[in-house]
């Protein structure tokens, strides 16, 4: 039985680009998308990856992704909601675009895809089917500079409980919460980094276990609980 693709939102770097080459590694049919056309993309679309370019900050741009993701595939074995924009709070004259951003790539994006790819995800002939978000531990406790992200990272959460329900029992619906697994610009190297390592091994844990859903996987070392 040949297998369906896994999407891996924002799958070009860090995180998305670790689990995307794991799992072809571990024999899936991967699909990602990009914004920017790079050699990570490149080389991907040489493993056998559809590579589809996306921008999920504005409604037309995600619908415009649906309607070619669409045309392109007819059954899917999981999607993983990775693409993520890591926005401070700016000053007020900025304030709401920066908010209506984020509220854009972290949840209406994954909200209509979701909607979209259901009939998709039921089409496919194998035992599981999945919807994984990536989310952040800092949910838990707020972040007082990056409130806008937090809070939209906090919705993500939420829609995980939601469609969990809605597409309950054929599609499991769960969610990955990390906290600092990989430094980025302005990261503090004095603090464990353990790597994107940590992240596949929970989505692995996802797609291999198929009587888990509408769960919360807190990937962070307690650092959501003060451990540092
Ligand atoms: N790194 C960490 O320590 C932590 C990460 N996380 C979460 O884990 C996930 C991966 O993290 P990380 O790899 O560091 O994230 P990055 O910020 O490095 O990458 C996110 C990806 O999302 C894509 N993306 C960003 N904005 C848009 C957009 N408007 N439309 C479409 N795609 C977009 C980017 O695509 P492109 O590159 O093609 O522009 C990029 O590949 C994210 O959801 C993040 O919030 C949570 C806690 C800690
Ligand atoms: N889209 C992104 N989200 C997040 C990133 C990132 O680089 N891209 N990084 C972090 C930090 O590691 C944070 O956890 C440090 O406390 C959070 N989210």
């Amino acid at each position: 039985m040949s297998q369906s693709p896994i999407l891996i939102t924002g799958g070009a770097q860090r995180l998305g680009l670790h689990c995307a080459e794991r799992l072809l590694d571990d024999g899936h049919p991967v699909i990602v998308t990009y914004r920017r056309e790079r050699e990570a993309v490149a080389a991907l679309r040489a493993r056998g990856v559809l590579t589809l370019q996306a921008d999920f900050a504005t409604r037309a741009g995600t619908e415009d992704f649906i309607a070619r993701f669409k045309a392109q595939v007819s059954s899917l074995r999981a999607v993983v909601h990775n693409a993520s924009e890591w926005l401070a709070d700016p000053g007020p004259e900025a304030a709401g675009e920066t908010f209506e951003r984020l509220f854009q790539v972290h949840m209406q994006a994954p909200y209509l895809i979701n909607l979209a790819v259901r009939e998709l995800l039921e089409a496919c002939q194998e035992p599981q089917r999945d919807i994984v978000h990536i989310t952040d531990s800092v949910v838990r406790r707020g972040a007082a500079e990056q409130a806008a992200y937090a809070a939209s990272k906090a919705g993500l959460e939420s829609l995980t409980l939601s469609f969990a329900a809605r597409f309950a029992p054929h599609i499991q619906v769960n969610a990955i919460a990390p906290g600092l697994v990989m430094l980025g610009e302005a990261t503090h190297p004095n603090r464990r980094v353990p790597g994107p390592g940590v992240i596949y091994q929970t989505l692995r844990y996802l797609l291999d276990n198929d009587y888990v859903t509408g769960t919360v996987m807190v990937v962070d070392g307690g650092e959501s609980l003060g451990a540092d």
